[in-house]
């Protein structure tokens, strides 16, 4: 298709206005996985200006089911740079700028982000979205933030003021299991298989269970004694990994933990009195076994594996892993931390390893056995990646974005309109913000659910921001800062007390803690380098006013060399610090009160381990769908809305 064909067919669909802006756009898209691909197929397609993408991450053979972009001979490259290769053949006029790096890199500080007029996310995990929705919300620019979990999606649109902030709702931490249902009381198959995975694998090849988030150790006088004695089975299990490579070694490991300490609670008949105890099993009998297991039975992975096929890959897992450590220790170079092998569902030795104690362990305890297919799917925590869920979304991520845009234009030509009418710039300011609220409340928040055997889309208007949330409900501000000259007392004195008019009760914090509040003055000669403040550090100050405390100010910190005869520190726009809430609205949390609230009849507005895969807890899907089904699913959803003015194109983008 040449180039004017494209512009004709783009431009009366959306409308040669939204056409004209989206050639002009500079977006980002965070993340090119699953929703990604799709996403950035969209935006190409559309004609976006100018495109750039962040991954850290390269392409693995499991991508290739859904992340159309990437091809077998893409296997081991970065997913950023091929993801731009491949989706920049789709339209020569769109430029696109990729990067194989972390999000959260300092590089991409609030400055990077202020280039852009939206942005997209497609990440698969809390960290990363919470990283991203920070920076918009510093940068004052538009998020659209999407996530899927199997056949469920969801897409919210966040502005600054405007709308909620991903942060605005709770989200809930991955689901953790007791420790000791995990060590001494199993009754399911996945809390066997979390004991293979987050404590035998960690304490033999990783670090420690300790680290584990599916963990939980919180203890309560009845169960600490029992937690001391499973931290001494722990310390006998280390000690153990120092024979690794040994030839008593696989006996070993496995007399200990399927044997003695199965022993050891069994002899604990209390525990016992109510539930079936388990049984130990003896190595040297089922040695006697072996010769009768098939080659190849790790490879049966949709078979449920007998004792003593459980008991083959047991001991062949346990070699090829101790192997891998022995090279990892060979070749390591002196001074660096252990080796150390982590878990990975894809990788062929580690889940042979969890699939067979998993099952040895569910032996022991009259748990069922699962096979390696299933306990491949529970040990990574996986609902299966659905590619069509992945397209919807990212499809509906491209639709909220022009009313995004939209809400753009129509401030903008609000403003030209006033200005020609010689407005007072305060009356145009306070005009064009109702404006662009009003368009911007055409925005939704999507969830895309199964609802009986039909899957729907479903809408919700989007919710003012939460008052009380720590993240979006402060003020913010960038300063310059002369960091050799300006001291903790310049910003003090100058910048908050009488620029900003603070009072005596303070405090301002670094991420590493307190600098200052009225008892603890003790860095306020210091420079902000001796301090350890840098260059897109941020610092934050905390009204503790009894009467009219202002919500928390964030300072973000442009290092600068300033003359000799300019101030050390400046604020490079004087901030408005609205007055905290006065009561906390607790019970309006997540609820959708509209954005703007002058009767508009379709209101509203506001209101989902790098590599690992997205799981509805991680992504903090599950819940919300939940909450918001019973909710959305009586609304009619056959509203059409017939949209046919020459600049404002053909198509509906409606959605409400
Ligand atoms: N901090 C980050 N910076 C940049 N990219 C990130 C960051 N965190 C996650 N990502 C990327 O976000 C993408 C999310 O995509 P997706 O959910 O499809 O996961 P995936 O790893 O591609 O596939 P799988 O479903 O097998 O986990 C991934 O490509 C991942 O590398
Ligand atoms: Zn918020």
């Amino acid at each position: 298709m040449t180039a004017t064909g494209r512009d004709r067919h783009a431009s009366k669909s959306l409308g040669s206005n939204l056409h004209a802006r989206i050639k002009q756009a500079r977006v980002l898209m965070v993340g090119a996985g699953g929703i990604g691909c799709e996403l950035l197929k969209n935006l190409v397609l559309t004609g976006f200006g100018e495109i750039h993408i962040v991954d850290l991450d390269t392409i693995d053979l499991s991508n290739l089911n859904r992340q159309f972009l990437f091809r077998n001979e893409h296997i081991k490259k970065s997913k950023a740079l091929v993801a731009k290769e491949s989706a920049g053949i789709f339209n020569p006029n769109v430029k696109i700028e990729a990067y194989h790096d972390n999000i959260k890199d300092p590089q991409f500080n609030v400055a990077w982000f202020q280039k852009f007029d939206i942005v997209f996310n497609a990440l698969d995990n809390l960290e990363a979205r919470r990283h991203v929705n920070k920076m918009c919300l510093a940068a004052d620019v538009p998020l659209v933030e999407s996530g899927t979990t199997g056949f469920n999606g969801q897409v919210q649109v966040i502005r600054k003021g405007k709308t909620q902030c991903y942060d605005c709702t709770p989200k809930d931490a991955p689901k953790s299991f007791p420790v000791c249902t995990i060590r001494s009381t199993p009754s399911q198959p996945i809390h066997c298989i979390v004991w293979a995975k987050s404590y035998l694998f960690t304490e033999i090849f990783g670090t420690s269970e300790d680290d584990a988030p599916e963990l939980d150790h919180s203890e309560d006088s009845e169960n600490a004694k029992e937690i001391a004695n499973l931290r001494n089975e722990s310390q006998a299990l280390k000690r153990i990994r120092e024979s690794m490579g040994s030839k008593e070694f696989p006996g070993l490991v496995f007399n200990k933990v399927f044997k003695e300490d199965i022993e050891r609670l069994r002899s604990m008949e209390d525990m016992w009195k109510t539930r079936k105890a388990p049984t130990a099993l003896d190595y040297e009998d089922l040695l006697k076994e072996l010769p009768s297991v098939e080659k190849n039975i790790a490879q049966k992975d949709q078979a449920t594996w007998t004792v003593a096929e459980n008991f083959a890959v047991f001991l062949d897992s346990l070699s090829r892993l101790s192997n891998r450590m022995e090279e990892t220790r060979a070749n390591a170079d002196t001074g660096n931390s252990p080796p150390i092998l982590t878990f990975d569902k894809d990788d062929a030795d580690t889940l042979d390893f969890v699939a067979a104690s998993a099952n040895l362990r569910s032996i022991i305890f009259g748990i069922e056995a699962r096979s390696k297919f299933d306990i491949k799917q529970m040990a990574g925590n996986i609902i299966p990646a659905i590619a069509t869920t992945n397209a919807m979304t990212a499809s509906i991520c491209v639709l909220q974005a022009f009313k995004v845009m939209r809400a753009d234009l129509a401030k903008d030509k609000l403003r030209e309109q006033l200005s020609e009418a010689k407005t007072e710039e305060e009356l145009i300011k306070t005009k064009t913000d109702e404006e662009y609220s009003k368009q911007l409340s055409k925005a939704k928040m999507v969830f895309l659910a199964p609802n009986g055997t039909e899957r729907r889309v479903t809408t919700e208007g989007l919710s003012r921001p939460d008052e009380t949330c720590p993240v979006c409900s402060v003020a913010q501000s960038t300063i310059v800062v002369d960091a050799n000259r300006a001291t903790l007392n310049d910003l003090i004195e100058d910048l908050l007390r009488l620029q900003l008019g603070y009072g005596e009760e303070f405090s301002v914090n670094s991420d590493a803690g307190l600098l200052y509040d009225p008892e603890e003055d003790a860095n306020l000669r210091k420079t902000f380098a001796e301090l350890g403040l840098k260059n897109d550090n941020s610092i934050t100050i905390i009204d503790d006013a009894d009467e009219g405390a202002r919500v928390n100010l964030v300072l973000h910190i442009s290092e600068q060399e300033l003359g000799s005869e300019a101030k050390p520190i400046d604020l490079t726009q004087k901030p408005e610090i609205p007055l905290k809430p006065r009561t906390a609205p607790a019970e309006t949390n997540g609820d959708s009160r509209p954005i703007v609230t002058n009767g508009l009849t379709n209101g509203v507005t506001n209101g989902a381990t790098s590599g690992l895969k997205r799981t509805a807890d991680d992504a903090g899907l599950e819940d919300e769908l939940i909450r918001k089904k019973g909710k959305v699913a009586a609304k009619p959803d056959d509203d059409v809305v017939v949209v046919d003015d020459a600049n404002d194109g053909i198509i509906l983008i409606d959605d409400d």
